[in-house]
């Protein structure tokens, strides 16, 4: 007999279980949340970001390092967009990786008899199904496309490699055309499904409910790519796992076509609070920023200040109540742990947002000893100074010891009571603010 004692605590008579709050939902029996796989397109979309050229050698370097990291699949730009594109790929497919290297190709059957000869593990085939690409991509109605469809499966699958069917710009697209054409194709023995929001249009709602729709109609396993154009990568890419998709397709930083797809590491974000073990036994997690660094140089833009996990603030706590509780327990503004992925965990003391509590820990870093009282008043002299100016950290270190030689040494402090502090005791750096205060981990 178990007892419920709080929201998320349940004992029993030999054991506490906790219980994640941001797990699956019991109604979301078919989630993968537990159990996914990711698909790595670096290669292939983040190819189409305006800014990306990979050479060879930077296209080893990317798949070896997604590799380490541990994903499942890498997809490459398809074979026939140029020679070097197709030679890049047959050097990939010889690295022997451990993730299953992928080639992504139009449904047609001179882009998969070029496909099937690179030595890749599987093959990604896609065509447009709404009516905007029916009409201005490749003019062709669904009869076609579920004749070649079949006739590209058929052959790839001939040839012993995987081979997924995906329906371009999906949630655009007739659902009764989707369904058929996915169950035509899952009939016929395809690997995978895969549902593409080509123009970021789809909201986390009609993620769920599209692919719980196909979830009972084929048998195979869904993959998801999910675009960003309106900000829902990650939110779409959780929900189509909750629904019950098997595989996401990502970017490192989530370049891709316009502004890209569901991003590796704001993903890794999302999924560790969600299923942590999971991600943690199966994911090399502190590969994330080195990762990022490889790709943001390649492609030469620099990493979001706001990006989940690697951005410069991403583990920084500024205002005072914050910082207060975080050195008490950083659960209280953290969901997730920096150590996780091999980051720091910093509070920016140095502004006039500070309070007591931080300055007190910066006084004990500094090995210096005042009374809790004491602390209070240098942190009115800190706050008064940040508020003429930005603060950096030698700023208030040097207020902070000032004062501390001022009470300890009692003729000082009373000429310094009797002339008022001077702020020209100050060490002025002509160094610009520092971004980031000392970590309080350190
Ligand atoms: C949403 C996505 O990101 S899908 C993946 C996009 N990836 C790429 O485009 C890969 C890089 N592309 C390329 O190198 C070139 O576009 C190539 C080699 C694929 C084709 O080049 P071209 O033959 O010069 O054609 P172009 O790019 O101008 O037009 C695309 C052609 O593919 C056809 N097409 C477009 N999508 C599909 C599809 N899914 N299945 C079959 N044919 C398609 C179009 O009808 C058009 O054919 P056309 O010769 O009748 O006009
Ligand atoms: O092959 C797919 O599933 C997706 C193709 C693509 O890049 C897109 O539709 O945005
Ligand atoms: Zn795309």
């Amino acid at each position: 007999m178990s007892e419920t004692t709080s929201n998320n605590t349940t004992t029993s008579n030999t054991e506490t279980v906790k219980k994640n709050p941001y797990a699956s939902h019991a109604a979301d029996f078919l989630s993968n949340v537990n159990n996914f796989q990711l698909i790595d397109s670096t290669l292939r979309e983040g190819e189409q970001f305006a800014n990306a050229f990979f050479d060879t050698e930077k296209k080893i370097e990317i798949a070896k390092a997604l590799d380490d990291f541990g994903v499942d699949y890498i997809e490459l730009t398809s074979p026939v967009a140029s020679e070097q594109s197709r030679k890049d790929c047959e050097a990939i497919c010889k690295l022997g990786l451990k993730a299953k290297i992928l080639t992504h190709i139009r449904c047609h059957m001179d882009d998969a008899r070029v496909a099937v000869e690179t030595g890749v593990d599987g093959v990604d085939v896609v065509i447009g199904t709404s009516k905007f690409l029916r009409q201005y991509s490749h003019g062709k109605d669904m009869n076609y496309i579920a004749k070649s469809a079949v006739e590209v499966i058929e052959f790839v699958k001939s040839k012993g490699i995987e081979i997924r069917f995906s329906s371009e710009d999906s949630f655009r697209s007739d659902l009764v055309d989707l369904l058929n054409i996915y169950k035509t194709v899952d009939k016929i023995g395809v690997n995978r499904i895969g549902i593409a929001d080509t123009v970021g249009c789809a909201n986390p709602r009609q993620v769920y409910e599209l692919v719980r729709t196909l979830r009972s109609v084929v048998s195979c396993d869904i993959e998801c790519h999910l675009h960003n154009d309106t900000g829902c990568a990650i939110a779409n890419a959780y929900c189509a796992l909750e629904g019950g998709a098997k595989l996401i397709d990502v970017c490192v930083l989530g370049i891709g076509e316009r502004n890209g797809i569901t991003p590796l590491g704001g993903l890794m974000a999302r999924m560790i609070v969600a299923a942590p073990e999971y991600v943690k036994s199966k994911y090399k997690l502190h590969k994330i920023r080195d990762i990022e660094n490889l790709v943001s140089e390649a492609v030469e833009v620099n990493i979001p200040f706001n990006n989940p996990i690697t951005g410069f603030c991403a583990f920084t706590h500024k205002a005072g109540i914050h910082a207060k509780a975080i050195l008490a327990n950083p659960s209280t503004y953290e969901i997730l742990d920096p150590q996780d992925f091999g980051m720091k965990r910093y509070i920016h003391f140095a502004n006039r947002l500070t309070g007591w509590n931080a300055i007190k820990s910066r006084v004990d870093q500094l090995n210096l000893s005042l009374t809790d009282d004491q602390v209070k008043e240098v942190t009115a002299k800190i706050k008064k100074m940040g508020d003429i100016r930005p603060l950096n950290i030698d700023d208030v270190d040097s207020i902070i010891k000032d004062f501390h030689q001022e009470v300890t040494t009692p003729m000082l402090r009373g000429k310094a009571l009797a002339t008022s502090p001077s702020q020209s005791s100050l060490k002025l750096d002509s160094e610009p603010p520092a971004k980031k205060a000392k970590t309080s981990s350190d």
